[in-house]
C-alpha cells in the first residue's frame, strides 16, 4: 500500500517506520527541512529505542522516503495520515492550527480514492471540520474519505507499541473506508475496533484521562499510606492482581508528565464543560498531579528545615525513561521549585540534558554523569527511573556530603539501599529508611 504521513514527530515517524517495516511504501512529509535532511541521512531527530535502526533498514530497502514537498509526498497515496502536533493552546484547549494547515496543504493534491486519516489526538468533531475545509478547497463533496485512527503508543516504547498494539481503533462513517484503513494494519494481526468517527475521537481522550486518573488515584493512596504506615508498592501488587483493576499504571511517585496526559485531561474537561457537564473528577486528577509533582521538594524541606545553599543532585530530567522528551516533565517544576527555595541544583539525564537546557537554561547546572552530579551533594532526588539511575554505583553515594536519597519513582535497587548503612532513604508512599548510624546533617 502507498502511504503518506504528515509530521515526523514521535507519532508520525514511529508510524512511518513501522508501516514500512510491515511492507508498505511510506513517504513522510514534514515542514521542518532540518528534520527531513537528518532523516534522509538515516538519523532520528528523537531518541526512541530501535527507531533509528528500523529507519535505516527501511530507507535502504526503498520503502521509506522523506520530503518537505506535499506535491511529491502525496503522489499516488492511497492513505494520508495526519500526525502533526495538537499542543495545548493558551485557554487549555488543543491548538488545531497545525491540523488545519495540513488540510490546506493536502487539498490541492488529493486524488479521488485517497483516504485522509487523522491520527493526531483531536477533540470530537474535528474530523468533520477538517473534512469541510478539504471539501471547500477541493470543490468536491462526495469523494473526500475520512477516518479517525487515534494512536496509543507510549514514548520510550513507541516502536514496540506500534508493532504490537493492544488494539487499533478505526472510526469511519463508511464501511469500505474503515476496511481499507484496517487493511493497512492487517500484517500486525492486532484486534481492530471499528466505530463512528466521533466515538473514535472520544476513545482516545477517554483512555488517556482514565489512565491519568488511575495515576492520581494511586498517588493519593500513596500519600495516605505515608500517614498510616502502609506501603503503596504492596498496595499496587494487591490491587493489581485483581484482573478488573489490572497491574499497570499503579506505580506511585511524582505524578504524570509528558506531552499528552496533561493536555488531554485538560482538553476533555473543557469539552465536558462546553457541553454543560462538570467533570469534577478530572479537576481532581489534575490538582492531585500538580501537588504530587513537587512532593520531593516538600519532603526535602521537612528533612532539612530549609533548602538554602543545599546542593541537590537531580537524577533524570525527561518525563519518563528511554526518551529525551522534556514536554511537561515533572523535573521542570521540581528544578524551578528547588531554585526558588535557594537550593543549588545539579542535574543529570542520560539523553535529555540538552533538551532540558532549552527550557531550564541556567536555572540549574548540568552534570555529565550520575557521579558528577552526586559529588558533595546534600541529597539526591530520583526524578526519572532510567536503568542507570535505578542501579547506580553504591560508591557514588560515598562521594555525597551525606547519602540522603529522595526517590520520586520508588525505583532504587533494594541492594543499594541495603548495602549502605549510612543512608537515609525517602520513597513515595512507603516507609522511609533511616539507618541507625545516622548523624545530624
Ligand atoms: N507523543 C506521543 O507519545 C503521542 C502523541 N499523540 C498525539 O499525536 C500527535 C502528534 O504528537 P507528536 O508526534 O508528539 O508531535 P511532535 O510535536 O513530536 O511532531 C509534530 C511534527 O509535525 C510537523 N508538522 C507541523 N505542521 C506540519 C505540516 N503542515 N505538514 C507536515 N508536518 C508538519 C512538525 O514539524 C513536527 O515534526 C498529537 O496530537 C499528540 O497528542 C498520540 C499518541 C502518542
Ligand atoms: O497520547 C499519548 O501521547 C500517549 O500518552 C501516554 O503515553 P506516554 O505519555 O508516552 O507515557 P506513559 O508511559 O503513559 O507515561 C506518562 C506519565 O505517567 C507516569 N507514570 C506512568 C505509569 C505509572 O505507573 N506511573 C507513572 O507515574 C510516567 O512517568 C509519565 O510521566 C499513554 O500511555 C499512551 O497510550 C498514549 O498514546
Amino acid at each position: 500500500m502507498k502511504i503518506s504521513i504528515l509530521g515526523t514527530g514521535y507519532v508520525g515517524l514511529s508510524t512511518g517506520v513501522c508501516m514500512a517495516e510491515i511492507g508498505h511504501y511510506v513517504t513522510c512529509i514534514d515542514i521542518n527541512q532540518q528534520k527531513i535532511n537528518q532523516l534522509r541521512q538515516g538519523f532520528s531527530p528523537i531518541y526512541e529505542p530501535n527507531l533509528e535502526n528500523l529507519l535505516q533498514k527501511n530507507t535502504k530497502a526503498g520503502r521509506l522516503t522523506f520530503t518537505t514537498s506535499h506535491q511529491e509526498g502525496l503522489d499516488s497515496a492511497e492513505i494520508i495520515i495526519i500526525a502533526v502536533g495538537t499542543p495545548q493552546g493558551e485557554d487549555g484547549s488543543p491548538d488545531l492550527s497545525y491540523i488545519i494547515q495540513c488540510a490546506k496543504d493536502i487539498s490541492p493534491y488529493l486524488t479521488d480514492g485517497a483516504i485522509v486519516v487523522i491520527k493526531s489526538t483531536v477533540p470530537v468533531g474535528t474530523n468533520e471540520n477538517i473534512q469541510k475545509i478539504i471539501m471547500n478547497r477541493c470543490n468536491r463533496e462526495s469523494t473526500i474519505k475520512m477516518a479517525s485512527n487515534p494512536e496509543f503508543l507510549r514514548q520510550g516504547t513507541a516502536i514496540n507499541d506500534t508493532l504490537h498494539p493492544d488494539r487499533i481503533i478505526i472510526g469511519a462513517n463508511k464501511k469500505e473506508v474503515a476496511e481499507k484503513v484496517g487493511e493497512m494494519y492487517l500484517p500486525l494481526n492486532a484486534p481492530m475496533i471499528m466505530t463512528s468517527i466521533r466515538s473514535a475521537e472520544m476513545i482516545k481522550y477517554a483512555s488517556n484521562a482514565f489512565l491519568a486518573t488511575k495515576l492520581s488515584y494511586i498517588n493519593e493512596i500513596a500519600n495516605l499510606c505515608e500517614k498510616v504506615g502502609a506501603d503503596v508498592t504492596d498496595i499496587a501488587v494487591g490491587m493489581g492482581a485483581d484482573k478488573r483493576i489490572g497491574e499497570s499504571f499503579l506505580q506511585a511517585g511524582i505524578g504524570y508528565g509528558g506531552s499528552c496526559f496533561p493536555k488531554d485531561v485538560k482538553a476533555l474537561e473543557l469539552t465536558a464543560n462546553q457541553h454543560g457537564i462538570h467533570f469534577s473528577m478530572l479537576k481532581e486528577t489534575m490538582r492531585i498531579n500538580n501537588e504530587q509533582q513537587v512532593i520531593l521538594v516538600t519532603k526535602a524541606k521537612k528533612r532539612f528545615g530549609h533548602l538554602r545553599a543545599r546542593k541537590i543532585a537531580l537524577l533524570g530530567l525527561s518525563f519518563k525513561p528511554n526518551t529525551d522528551d522534556m514536554r511537561d516533565a515533572p523535573s521542570i517544576k521540581i528544578a524551578k521549585s528547588l531554585a526558588n527555595e535557594g537550593a543549588e541544583v545539579i542535574a543529570y539525564d542520560p539523553v535529555a540534558n540538552s533538551n532540558a537546557r532549552k527550557i531550564l537554561g541556567n536555572t540549574i547546572n548540568y552534570a555529565s554523569s550520575v557521579e558528577d552530579a552526586a559529588i558533595d551533594a546534600d541529597a539526591i532526588f530520583i526524578v526519572t527511573d532510567w536503568d542507570e539511575i535505578k542501579h547506580l554505583d553504591v560508591n557514588i553515594l560515598k562521594k555525597m556530603r551525606w547519602p540522603i536519597i529522595f526517590d520520586g519513582r520508588n525505583c532504587l535497587d533494594e541492594n543499594i539501599i541495603n548495602a549502605l548503612d549510612i543512608v537515609e532513604y525517602y520513597p513515595v508512599g512507603r516507609p522511609s529508611i533511616i539507618h541507625p548510624h545516622q548523624q545530624t546533617h
